[in-house]
């Protein structure tokens, strides 16, 4: 296994070559930037109520695929215990860390890009890759014992996400004049959630790198806490990349590949990256909310229709089928295209 990011980040004069990053990438050049993005910021709390709300949640995600969310009903509190308790562990010795290593061929536990080529491009970035939901099938092996209090915080800020996930969801479903459960009746008897804890260490070669590659996300919809302070991450749009600026208290929210796909198309999986920083470490958690595994999922049948025929096969969406076209940098769902 290689070392990890941190590490490297620690004690190397030169730029190992499998992090730097291909000229003639999939989706664009690194200049090609149109700066910060006006992403659009959206009351959660009003979209039960307001349609006005409801719209603008709509033209976002069919815009960006991506809103900045406010008034989420998530103290502030625990969004600063969530980003403290990352940092607690990141901050622990390499070894200690290392009790909570990931097996060569699986994602879950700490580590840095999974491997899967030879002429694999590497992200500035460590991970550590948990399942939170269900519950029972959290492998508590991976799970930081130090700081003592993750899980209970862990699973604290989960409990609440998977209520902002439902009334998302719900609302997704009615802006498109579709029943409001037609989303969340694909996501089988368990929903599923998965977290992403992202440090990447300030890299003095930052424009050779990418903190993370180009790809979207194989969520349903994904939950992101950014860093108070560091700014990185870019979404890209009209074939250009944008920065998604860090709003105070707000949470990144974007529907993912199952979305689209559900949605027969009328939202986009956006693909975005992450740029690194030569001074500043950076760290965010992302939470990935997606129905079942095993489950089956396609186009809502209210969105297919003569004008618009159903643009994507059923699928189940594994681990490992995703992974294998993240690594290529290419979107899994352009794989489940008709
Ligand atoms: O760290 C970020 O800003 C984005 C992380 C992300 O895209 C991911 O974990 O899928
Ligand atoms: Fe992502």
């Amino acid at each position: 296994m290689n070392n990890q990011v941190q590490e490297i980040a620690d004690g190397c004069e030169q730029l190992p070559e499998r992090f730097i990053r291909k000229q003639d990438e999939e989706y664009g050049h690194i200049t090609d930037t149109g700066g910060a993005s006006e992403i659009p910021v959206i009351d959660v709390s009003l979209l039960t109520s307001s349609q006005l709300e409801l719209e603008r949640l709509k033209s976002a995600i069919i815009t960006w695929g991506c809103f900045q969310g406010v008034n989420h009903g998530i103290e502030v509190s625990l969004l600063d215990k969530v980003r403290e308790t990352s940092r607690l562990f990141f901050n622990l010795s390499a070894e200690e860390k290392k009790r909570y290593l990931r097996e060569e061929d699986d994602v879950e536990g700490y580590g840095n890009d999974m491997v899967l080529s030879d002429d694999q491009i590497l992200d500035w970035t460590d991970r550590l890759y948990l399942t939170v939901l269900p519950q029972d099938q959290q492998k508590l092996q991976f799970w930081p014992q130090n700081p003592t209090h993750f899980r209970e915080v862990v699973n604290e800020y989960c409990s609440k996400l998977e209520l902002i996930n439902e009334l998302i969801l719900k609302a997704l479903a009615r802006s498109l004049n579709l029943d409001e459960n037609c989303f969340i009746d694909q996501y089988g008897t368990t929903a599923k959630m998965t977290a992403r804890f992202n440090y990447y260490p300030p890299c003095p070669w930052s424009d050779k790198v990418l903190g993370i590659k180009p790809h979207s996300d194989g969520s349903a919809i994904t939950f992101l806490l950014q860093d108070k302070e560091v700014e990185g991450l870019q979404l890209l749009k009209d074939g250009q990349w944008f920065g998604v600026p860090v709003v105070p208290d707000a949470l990144t929210i974007n529907v993912g590949d199952q979305i689209e796909i559900m949605s027969n198309g009328i939202f986009k999986s956006p693909v975005h990256r992450v740029l690194v920083n030569s001074k500043d470490q950076r760290s965010t958690v992302a939470m990935f909310c997606m129905p079942q595994t095993e489950k089956d999922i396609g186009p809502a049948d209210g969105l297919i229709t003569d004008d618009r025929p159903r643009l994507y096969k059923n699928v189940t969406f594994s681990l490992d089928f995703y992974f294998k076209n993240y690594q290529q940098g290419k979107r899994s769902v352009d794989a489940c295209k008709i």
